[in-house]
């Protein structure tokens, strides 16, 4: 990726100054509806020229990782005329810098949703609303995220093969995920990767006491170091990240921007799609209208219209423009072109952000110090030091607990993140704010916590039974559609006992001598909310997770890949929408169940497939 060579000084400070309102990015109120429906440069459109009409011969919506990769490869055809439309603006450099990624959740490159309130969960948020940030901006959520490199386990794809998907086995994506990569982290499985794709992957420079006292805990536990990108998953690893000498690698500066002189294609950012067009008669999509200058504007699509803007907005978008569940859209008032049912599956990983771990030792990230101190800008340029780190993710582990009922004993259904810090570790000024955690949780756990003697060890649920849904407010394309995650709620109560089981996976690891080395504790102050059940009980922990578990933001399935026989599925393995002649949908939304990855990667492989697929038909 084309990471940028120097960074002024001046952006840098901007970064430490981010309360001051004069800054161009920041807004306080960000997750307000109210503000994100009507920021600057939107609002009410006119439609100044209705006659005003452009010609293309596909029109690509979404800039993320899908739909950056798409308009990439189409463009290599220069007898294809190609627009790509993004509603956010352009990234500055300063999101290239992975221990501030965080910060950027507050700015107007995120949606800023928040998911419905839902009974006995998120009970340690304030007003009882997840935070759900979905990257706007050119690049989507790629230039907002971790950077947590992760291709998935080989059993996900070649079950959506079985489940009737053609042509979607890892066997045959393999060559799509080789595709994109560049990979140059140290320890890797031969045969497994590709150098001089367009996404660079390494290791990441700077790690804490933390990680290494994690990394050889699991390994005396009995887990082998992996490439987790390559033959096994199951084991423990630092973590590959999407940077490049330490810069974010996002759809942006590798897919986009090297291109953007291609006089074939047109890219337009702050251009808001509010409708695909569809001809009620023939069930052909022709285009799109969007906003762009407060004026409405159409554009005309010759061969196809591609639907990227991600698993909470491309069902939006289909749902707004007549497709989707027949009753839900009578009920809006808006005229139903293909019954499908939309919105209908929405699976996301759910993360427990609870188990702090005491150190007798400094142990964490020094992020605090580092983000005020003029040496670390130059560790920066030199792609080393502090600001190298994905906001405190530094290793992982895929696992599995006795909980599991895969036929395939090395399937994980746990993920452990070690983090390294706790929320107090930026002065509990940005990071506690992402998760919306109430001051009097923060108060009692995290304050009188120093920030270099406490990091986190976080359950992420791979396989979730339970799954949630999303359905539109209104037919106002500016309204936030509504979103429920449903967590925790299957009838069996697998997921809660899977998290219970990671729990004591984790209680487990702290008796490993590296861990033991600094005296590492579970912080066992109780939980404002939970005091009453008995500390560590199965009881307490259920009340922990109902408390701050939160999204890890990996939604999916809310457009279902799935065969004609799938009575959930609104896409076929062509990726083309159901009963609809010239539109394709590709992101996340597509990825029918939840996978052992977080969802970058696979939404820049689910880009370059449908990018091969859309050639196969046109070319
Ligand atoms: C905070 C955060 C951290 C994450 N961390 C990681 C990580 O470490 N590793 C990992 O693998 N994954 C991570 N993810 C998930 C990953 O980034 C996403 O799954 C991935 O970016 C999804 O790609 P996409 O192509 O489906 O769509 P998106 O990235 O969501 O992009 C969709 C784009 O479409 C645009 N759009 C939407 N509606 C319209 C419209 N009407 N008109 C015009 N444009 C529109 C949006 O503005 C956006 O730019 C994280 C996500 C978040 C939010």
């Amino acid at each position: 990726c084309n990471v940028s060579g120097f960074m002024p000084y001046r952006l840098y400070t901007n970064i430490s100054l981010y309360y001051d309102p004069s800054l161009p990015l920041i807004h306080p109120a960000y997750t307000s509806e109210n503000w994100y429906n009507n920021p600057s440069g939107y609002g009410e459109a006119h439609t100044k020229n209705p006659n005003s009409e452009e010609e293309y011969d596909f029109i690509i919506v979404g800039s993320g990782p899908a739909g950056s990769v798409i308009a990439n490869r189409l463009s290599e055809n220069p007898n294809w005329k190609i627009l790509l439309l993004e509603v956010g603006k352009e990234p500055t450099t300063l999101t290239e810098i992975p221990a501030i990624a965080y910060y950027f959740q507050f700015t107007d490159y995120n949606w800023g949703y928040l998911m419905e309130e839902q009974e006995n969960m998120a009970l340690g948020f304030i007003d009882r609303r997840m935070h759900w940030p979905r990257g706007r901006v050119l690049g989507g959520s790629s230039v907002i995220n971790w950077m947590i490199h992760t291709r998935g386990n080989q059993i996900d794809y070649n079950r959506w093969a079985k489940n009737g998907n053609k042509g979607w086995s890892y066997k045959e994506l393999f060559r799509y995920f080789l595709k994109s990569e560049s990979f140059d982290v140290k320890l890797k499985d031969s045969g497994y990767h590709h150098h001089g794709g367009k996404l660079n992957v390494e290791d990441v420079a700077y790690r804490s006491k933390s990680a290494d006292a994690f990394v050889g805990a699991m390994q005396e536990m009995g887990y082998p170091y992996v490439d987790y990108n390559g033959k096994k998953q199951y084991g423990v690893s630092y973590v590959h990240a999407t940077t490049k000498r330490g810069r974010r690698c996002s759809a942006f500066n590798s897919f986009l921007e090297p291109i953007r002189s291609r006089a074939n294609l047109k890219i337009y950012t702050s251009a808001k799609v509010t409708k695909i067009l569809i001809d009620a008669n023939t069930k052909h999509a022709w285009g799109v209208k969007f906003v762009k200058d407060r004026q409405n504007r159409i554009a005309k699509a010759k061969k196809e219209v591609i639907i990227s803007a991600g698993a909470l907005s491309s069902p939006q978008l289909l749902m707004l423009s007549g497709i989707g569940p027949k009753k839900h859209l009578e009920e809006l008032g808006i005229p139903v072109i293909q019954n499908l049912p939309v919105g209908r599956k929405l699976y996301d990983h759910l993360g427990f952000f609870g188990l702090t771990i005491t150190a007798n030792d400094s142990v964490t990230i020094p992020l605090e110090t580092a983000l005020y101190d003029l040496r670390t800008i130059i560790e920066y340029k030199q792609g080393k030091g502090v600001l190298a780190t994905l906001s405190g993710a530094e290793a992982l582990a895929f696992v599995r607990t006795p909980v599991s009922k895969e036929a395939h004993p090395f399937y994980p259904d746990i993920e452990l993140i070690s983090f390294g810090g706790n929320p107090r570790l930026d002065n509990g000024e940005v990071y506690r704010k992402t998760a919306r955690i109430t001051d009097e949780i923060y108060n009692k756990i995290w304050r009188p916590l120093g920030t270099s003697k406490a990091f986190i060890i976080a359950p992420i649920l791979l396989h979730p039974k339970s799954c949630g849904y999303m359905k539109l407010k209104s037919k106002n394309p500016y309204d936030w559609p509504r979103f429920y995650g449903n967590y925790l709620t299957d009838p069996e109560k697998l997921d809660l006992k899977t998290f219970i089981a990671s729990i004591r996976f984790v209680q487990n690891l702290l008796g490993m001598p590296s861990l033991r080395r600094y005296n590492a504790k579970l912080l066992d102050t109780p939980l404002p909310g939970c005091q009453h059940y008995i500390y560590d009980s199965d009881n307490y922990w259920e009340c922990s997770l109902r408390h701050l578990s939160t999204s890890v933001h990996h939604q999916t399935t809310t457009c279902k890949m799935g065969p004609k026989s799938d009575p959930e599925a609104v896409v076929s393995d062509k990726l083309k929408v159901y009963g609809i002649s010239g539109l394709r949908v590709a992101d996340t939304s597509i990825i029918p169940e939840p996978i052992t990855a977080h969802t970058n990667v696979p939404s820049f492989m689910i880009g370059e497939k449908v990018a091969d697929l859309i050639k196969e038909d046109w070319w």
